[in-house]
């Protein structure tokens, strides 16, 4: 089958290099510098040290011609995409952003099969052409806002690379935001790996004010099983680096107004008060800011 990824970074690069193995990929890159350089010597996959070169086609046209598009852009860089996607009609789309502020601008594309979906697998980039795989997750999607299971995607899972079906989309994203709302904005803040958040009991009570308050804005059920799915990830990627610390690290934006911005959006809606996750925004927002302007934290 064929298949096209949007987006060069740590995920499209996992994703061209695990499917690529039984599909026919193009990665959809933001450079010609970074079409051509995996086109000239592939991508490296960095597993403990040891590079797996993978072969696939990159460009960076953006015409998407295949019937499969895996989008894996930052929530902060869909725009451009989505107009693209607009002026085409029929495709599969699989969209893998964490956070929840593109689900509204999804309601507004018509004419495709569209999914939502999170993402577990653990990789960071090393270079425009190199990844390091920290531990193999799933891909667990749905149909967006509602439909049938796509005979696309299923086609895409392996034993090795699990994609997995929900029918209902709203919980696959609202537990992963939940997570993320608890976890990146406390690591970026206070300069930490996962894991401090459990082990220090200052940081433990300060993740537990976090979730008190995001938790009901998302009408979730079962309060008690997701506290202990939030302390579980923390245990889980003790070592990692969240994905709001490791953008800090490198001056670029974050996804927080997508999370935790769009969290506080949700709240006003419903005529809540989050002072703590209002705290953590602005202070990302100014991190985010200043560590820009440093060009490094
Ligand atoms: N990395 C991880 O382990 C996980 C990531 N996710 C989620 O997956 C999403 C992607 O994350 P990640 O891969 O880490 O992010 P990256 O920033 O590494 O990758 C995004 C890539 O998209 C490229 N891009 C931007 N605009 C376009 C465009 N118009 N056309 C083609 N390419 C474009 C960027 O290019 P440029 O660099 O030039 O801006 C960049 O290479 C995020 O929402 C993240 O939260 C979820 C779970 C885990
Ligand atoms: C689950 C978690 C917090 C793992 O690091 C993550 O998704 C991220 O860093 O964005």
């Amino acid at each position: 089958m064929e298949a096209g990824i949007i987006g060069g970074g740590a995920m499209g690069l996992l994703y061209a290099a695990f499917l690529s193995r039984r599909h026919k990929i193009t990665l959809y890159t933001n450079t010609e510098e970074q079409a051509a350089e995996i086109n000239e010597k592939g991508a490296a996959l960095l597993k403990e040290g040891v590079p797996g070169i993978h072969r696939f086609q990159a460009s960076a046209q953006r015409e998407y011609k295949e019937e499969l598009l895996i989008i894996t852009v930052k929530q902060f860089q869909l725009e451009p995409v989505l107009s693209v996607l607009a002026s085409l009609r029929g495709r599969t789309l699989l969209f893998l952003q964490n956070g929840m502020s593109h689900v509204n601008a999804l309601d507004q594309l018509t004419g495709h099969s569209i999914y939502t979906g999170t993402v577990s697998h653990g990789v960071s980039r090393e270079s425009l052409r190199e990844i390091r795989l920290n531990g193999i997750g799933q891909t667990v999607y749905a149909p967006f806002p509602e439909g049938m299971n796509s005979r696309l995607i299923q086609m895409l899972d392996s034993g090795d690379f699990p994609f997995v079906f929900q029918n209902d989309w709203y919980p696959v994203l609202a537990q992963k935001l939940l997570v993320n709302a608890c976890i990146n904005p406390l690591t970026g803040l206070l300069n930490v790996k996962n894991g401090e958040l459990v082990e220090n009991p200052r940081y433990f009570t300060m993740l537990k004010q976090v979730f008190e308050e995001v938790f009901p804005v998302l009408d979730l059920e079962d309060e008690h099983a997701h506290w202990k799915k939030v302390q579980e990830i923390c245990s889980n990627t003790a070592l990692n680096t969240s994905s709001m610390l490791q953008d800090l690290h490198n001056g670029r934006n974050t996804e927080i107004d997508s999370m935790t911005g769009y969290l506080l959006g949700q709240a006003d809606e419903k005529g809540m008060y989050l002072p703590v996750t209002a705290f953590l925004y602005e202070a990302i927002k100014g991190l985010e800011r200043d560590c820009r302007r440093r060009g490094k934290a």
